[in-house]
């Protein structure tokens, strides 16, 4: 079993008393400053983990952080602070490698973060989002993680989803909130669409994801939690609203445009707002400490 080899590099790599750890944390574009908060620090590098692959998109580093977190005693932990998308070329399986090794190393929760795009307007940008549900058409249309000769004959073949976001661990983000005292509106709850990237939304397929029940929008995240679930762990997912997804009203008519400029009464040209990867990670700079205040709480709570 691959997992086994880079198992094998991080007893060596790892002092035993963080070999261990009981939450694996994924950091999302421009969220591995949650690393910042731990303890006993030890970080390994993903080119040294045979079957790891490299992270190249800017907010994510190729790198493996393992320490304590959380007041006290802290729990061990093993944090991503990269992450692999599908759209950088990885394979899928390549993508949920980490948490089954995460799960081979004993993890049992896993909080995954990432930064989306609000496809509901009553997510102001900032917004954590804690995640109870996904649409995730790639997964329904053939680019399953699952997909393929079964790894692990142990694990369930036709694995249900209906239950993946753990509710008590989706309680302790709103606890945590409560004893943070961060304000109501800072955190929502919702569905998470995963399209695969590296494009984002037009206008129209903002609105079909919106009309479809999805609250926010990304590029990664259900691979990771659907390898999690078959591995049997608990999965919390934090998105953070890093921008809108503009989605008009209706079609902007040009003839409209056209007509009212030969009538003589040209309009104010709207220029809707386009986004990038730069603001992404500009937003997931400025708000990381939120999501990194709440995994910090949940952990104490656990
Ligand atoms: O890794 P995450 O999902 O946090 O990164 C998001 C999705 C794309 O990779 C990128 C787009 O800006 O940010
Ligand atoms: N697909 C998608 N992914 C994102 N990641 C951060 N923002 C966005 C977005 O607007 N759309």
């Amino acid at each position: 079993m691959a997992e086994l080899a880079a198992l094998q590099v991080l007893k060596e790599l790892v002092p035993p008393e963080l070999q261990t750890p009981r939450v694996g944390i994924i950091c999302g574009s421009g969220l591995s400053g949650l690393a910042t908060s731990l303890r006993q620090i030890v970080l390994v590098s993903y080119d040294k983990l045979p079957g790891f692959v490299e992270s190249t998109v800017p907010g994510h580093k190729s790198i493996l952080a393992f320490g304590l977190m959380g007041s006290g005693a802290g729990v061990p932990v093993v944090a991503m602070l990269g992450r692999f998308h599908p759209y950088e070329g990885h394979k899928l399986s390549s993508v949920v490698f980490p948490v089954r090794v995460m799960a081979k190393m004993g993890v049992k929760d896993i909080f995954i973060t990432n930064a989306a795009g609000a496809l509901n307007p009553a997510l102001a940008v900032g917004t954590v989002v804690v995640v109870h549900d996904h649409i995730a058409l790639p997964n329904l249309t053939g680019m399953n993680p699952l997909l393929g000769p079964q790894q692990d004959p142990s694990l369930p073949r036709f694995l249900p989803l209906s239950d993946t976001y753990s509710r008590s661990l989706r309680k302790l983000v709103f606890k945590a909130a409560h004893e943070l005292s961060i304000e109501r509106d800072a955190l929502a709850e919702g569905t998470y669409a995963w399209v695969s990237g590296p494009t984002y939304e037009t206008a129209a397929e903002g609105r079909f994801l919106r009309g479809i029940g999805a609250d926010v929008v990304g590029m990664s995240t259900v691979p990771e939690v659907v390898a999690a679930r078959e591995e049997g762990m608990n999965v919390l997912v934090l998105s953070l609203v890093t921008n809108a997804v503009v989605i008009p009203e209706g079609y902007k008519s040009v003839r409209d445009e056209v007509e009212a400029e030969i009538a003589g009464n040209p309009k104010a040209e709207v220029v809707d707002e386009v986004v990038s990867h730069e603001e992404v990670l500009a937003l997931g700079k400025l708000k990381g400490g939120l999501v990194k205040s709440l995994v910090e709480k949940v952990l104490d709570l656990l």
